[in-house]
């Protein structure tokens, strides 16, 4: 995967090896490795497969400096994480207000799948849980299924800077047994919430929860939203610069479906997860954090995730809300090594 073009990237990376941060990240790796609270997701069969040891973190910095431990080029599927980057085109296809005309941005308080739309206006309530992402999946602008698939397949290689598949085992799982789902989105098309090519839409959703990503690329999504929609390692624009501040407030509520209160709280950084294993977390300015660890509680986030993320918040001061200052310089720690940009 390395890319050593020259000596001075081999002496960063070299640097980077040895750099404080990597080796924090290292100790936060092993701290967590033995924890096998949680249980790998079932309910799809396809994720049941899922090895419980799987375990990577992965930071990248606004600056573009990667740091990755464990399995950080493992691939999975990006699950409900896709929801909050779809989000973010279906309000470029059709602006703010059309968008929350048919999904709300409250939180729920309930399961990602329940079965609950908002009484007084029948919009699902987010499109951080599953209605809401099917409301938000029917949005998406293209001809057919495979030009809006195409579409989303070149938004994420926009935010990760690399091609993308999609597992199509677990695609068909999905579309296999998702009837919750099905149920879903025939209960918004009665209410106006959907377009009639629900099939086509639904499918779309199966399939945008079945990209496949690492925890590397989570980390890249997270870091291009915190650089104000730019790829901080190629420079790409993945979204329109108004609509980042929608996708991180919306995350930050919603994002870790009922326990995104306790998440603010707690570690205060606009995230997603999936029930694949992977969390997704911004720290706006700052940088991105993307882990992978499939073992979920019982709201379906991962637990070592919620792990990692909570100890980079304390130790580096990274909360949102955090205005006193930290114990500990990150930039201190960063500035041990450049990182590996081996894109
Ligand atoms: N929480 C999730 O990641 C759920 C996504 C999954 N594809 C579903 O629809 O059930």
């Amino acid at each position: 995967m390395s890319n050593f073009g020259d000596l001075q990237s081999l002496a960063s990376s070299i640097t980077a090896v040895t750099s404080p941060f990597r080796n924090y990240l290292t100790d936060l790796y092993e701290k967590y490795r033995k924890l096998n609270d949680g249980a790998v997701a079932d309910y799809i069969p396809e994720l049941a497969l899922a090895k419980p040891e799987w375990f990577g973190i992965c930071v990248v910095t606004k600056d573009g400096q990667v740091f990755e431990v464990g399995d950080c080029d493992k691939l999975f599927t990006i699950q409900s994480i896709s929801k909050a980057f779809v989000f973010g085109l279906a309000l470029e296809d059709h602006g703010r207000e059309y968008v929350n005309s048919k999904v709300s941005v409250e939180p729920t308080g309930e399961a990602f799948n329940a079965i609950v739309l908002d009484e007084a206006t029948n919009r699902p309530y987010n499109p951080m849980v599953n209605a809401g992402a099917i409301a938000t999946a029917d949005l998406i602008e293209g001809e057919n299924g495979t030009e809006r698939l195409k579409r989303l397949l070149e938004m994420f290689k926009r935010y990760t800077g690399r091609e993308h598949d999609i597992n199509v085992p677990v695609f068909l799982s999905e579309k296999a047994t998702g009837f919750r789902n099905r149920a879903m989105a025939y209960l918004m098309r009665n209410f106006g919430m959907i377009s009639d090519k629900i099939d086509e839409t639904l499918d779309l959703y199966f399939q945008q929860c079945s990209i496949l990503v690492n925890a590397k690329d989570l980390a890249m999504l997270a870091a291009t939203l915190a650089n104000g929609g730019v790829n901080p390692v190629t420079g790409e624009r993945a979204i329109d610069e108004r609509y980042v501040q929608d996708v991180i407030s919306v995350m930050l509520t919603c994002g870790m479906y009922d326990a995104s209160g306790e998440w603010c709280y707690r570690v205060g950084m606009p995230a997603k997860s999936g029930v694949g294993g992977g969390i997704t977390a911004v720290v706006p300015g700052k940088l991105g954090i993307g882990t992978f660890s499939p073992l979920l509680d019982a709201k379906g986030n991962s637990v070592r995730g919620i792990k990692v993320c909570q100890d980079l918040s304390q130790d580096f001061g990274l909360h949102l809300f955090n205005v006193a200052k930290s114990e500990r310089d990150l930039q201190q720690w960063i500035a041990g090594g450049n990182g590996i940009n081996d894109w």
